[in-house]
């Protein structure tokens, strides 16, 4: 008897499988340019640890839309501002959900929060309560008495430092979160001697939150290796004891997103501006001019500080603290720019390699306010190469409030205090380099001797 067809039937199968998927698959479909994809691990291997400089490398080579595979996933990137127009504006409501990767999942009490809310009714209701209930404008009004409280105790700390070195980073991100926590709760978060909550295991939550946030989790992409937790991240859950889920999901937005966002891009406003001590020395003179030295710089001031915010400005160019914003994911097939992206593809808009385009901005490496003089810039999400919030339905609910806060922030600190180096270092020593997460941070905390400028009694 002929056996051999034995041997052959495993072949025949595989061409029988081959030819229905070939049938069913779409014809002519045109998927944006891209590195090849290896079995199981797809693209994974050119990811570095620091993702929106690995992607804006390949961008260079593939363009301003391309496709990578993240284990068997799709995954699109957008590198130009036309290209983040298509996704954030044109098809916005293809593009407005987000993906379930395992940081909303175990960060977020199930994705219950907003930012990691798959788009739907529930994602729609809560974002109705933030805009109408926490950031409309009357309520962020009412409420500035709330800062001027804080931001006086934030001085006067550091003020009370003079002569020792000071880790800047720590204050800003108290003053942050204590100005958003006593607008929602008129409590005290935290005191000295008699704390609610320990700021020590705040700071903690919050960093795991944006570092978790942040990660490319391989269970993510090859789910077969997600019990295996090979980063470790999941062992790293978030332990805040608390029972009602999507109430906490979303004050725990509201910490995170005060707490770290602000306080971030101003750590790295000082980190550039140190680099360039006449920035430094044309600030100061603005705020003399306009301000005096008999008082303090308050919200309604910024308008009359154009170089001040345009220091602003620049620091969202170059460092926007959501180098990618956060992942977008498609909810149905959909052509972009001539592409055909598939439902379930999971989108990132690198406003990293946004803020760097030689087609958007002249000398994109060089942190230069002045270009913003004279002119109106939008960073709310109009001008696409300019996305420190985003733009379209996902866009930051919170910008109002950070604005406010990171300008206040940024200007008091300028017009109190002269800021020194510590231990010999040089404006040319302070480092630019990053650590990546949901939000990226100087790698290298500063320490700075803080030398009060304003009459004493101010402080
Ligand atoms: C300088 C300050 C801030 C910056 C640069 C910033 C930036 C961003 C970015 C880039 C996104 C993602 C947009 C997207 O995925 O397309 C975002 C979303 C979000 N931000 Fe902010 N943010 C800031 C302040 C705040 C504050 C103060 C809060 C709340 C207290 C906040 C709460 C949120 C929330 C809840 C989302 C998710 C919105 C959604 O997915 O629908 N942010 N922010």
């Amino acid at each position: 008897m002929d056996i051999s067809w034995i041997l052959f039937a495993p072949l025949y199968a595989a061409a029988v499988a081959l030819l229905s998927k070939l049938i069913r698959s779409k014809p002519n479909r045109k998927i944006p340019p891209g590195p090849k994809p290896w079995p199981i691990i797809g693209n994974l291997n050119l990811i570095g640890p620091i993702p929106h400089r690995s992607f804006h490398l390949l961008s260079q080579k593939y363009g301003e839309i391309m496709q990578l595979k993240f284990g068997k996933y799709p995954v699109v990137v957008a590198s130009s501002p036309e290209m983040a127009r298509q996704f954030l504006r044109v098809h916005d409501a293809s593009f407005a959900s987000r993906p379930s990767l395992a940081a909303g999942k175990y960060t977020s009490y199930n994705y219950s929060d907003l930012v990691w809310a798959p788009h739907g009714p529930y994602w729609r209701q809560t974002r109705r309560i933030y805009s109408f209930e926490v950031f409309n404008n009357k309520k962020l009004k009412l409420y500035e008495r709330v800062r001027v409280a804080e931001r006086q105790y934030f001085l006067s700390n550091i003020r009370a430092l003079a002569g020792k070195p000071v880790v800047l980073k720590d204050h800003l991100s108290r003053y942050s979160l204590s100005t958003t926590w006593k607008m929602l709760s008129r409590d005290e978060y935290f005191s000295e001697g008699n704390s609610v909550l320990n700021m020590d295991e705040l700071h903690e939550m919050v960093d795991e939150w944006f570092l978790l946030s942040g990660v490319f989790n391989i269970g993510d992409w090859i789910p077969w290796l997600s019990p295996f937790d090979l980063q470790g991240y999941l062992r790293m859950e978030v332990e805040v004891e608390l029972t009602r889920d999507c109430v906490k999901a979303l004050i725990q937005n509201l910490i995170v997103g005060s707490m770290d966002t602000s306080a971030t891009t101003v750590e790295w406003a000082i980190h550039e501006i140190l680099r360039q001590p006449r920035i430094i020395e044309k600030a100061k003179a603005e705020l003399d001019k306009v301000i005096g030295r008999e008082r303090w710089v308050e919200e309604d001031d910024i308008s009359q500080l154009p170089y001040l915010d345009a220091i602003v400005t620049e620091t969202f160019r170059l460092h926007a603290v959501g180098t990618m914003l956060a992942p977008h994911y498609a909810m149905q097939d959909c052509s972009v720019a001539g592409y055909d992206i598939s439902k379930g593809t999971t989108v990132f808009v690198n406003v990293w390699s946004i803020g760097r385009d030689p087609g958007a901005w002249d000398s994109p490496y060089e942190f230069l306010p002045e270009r913003f003089l004279g002119k109106e810039t939008d960073v709310l999400g109009s001008n696409f190469a300019l996305l420190p919030f985003g733009s379209g339905r996902r866009v930051c609910p919170g910008y109002n409030l950070g604005l406010k806060v990171v300008r206040t922030m940024l200007a008091n600190l300028l017009h109190g205090f002269d800021l020194k180096l510590v231990d010999g270092m040089m404006p040319e020593d302070v480092s630019l380099e990053e650590e990546y997460g949901l939000s990226t941070h100087p790698k290298h905390q500063l320490s700075l001797l803080m030398e009060p400028t304003l009459p004493l009694r101010l402080y």
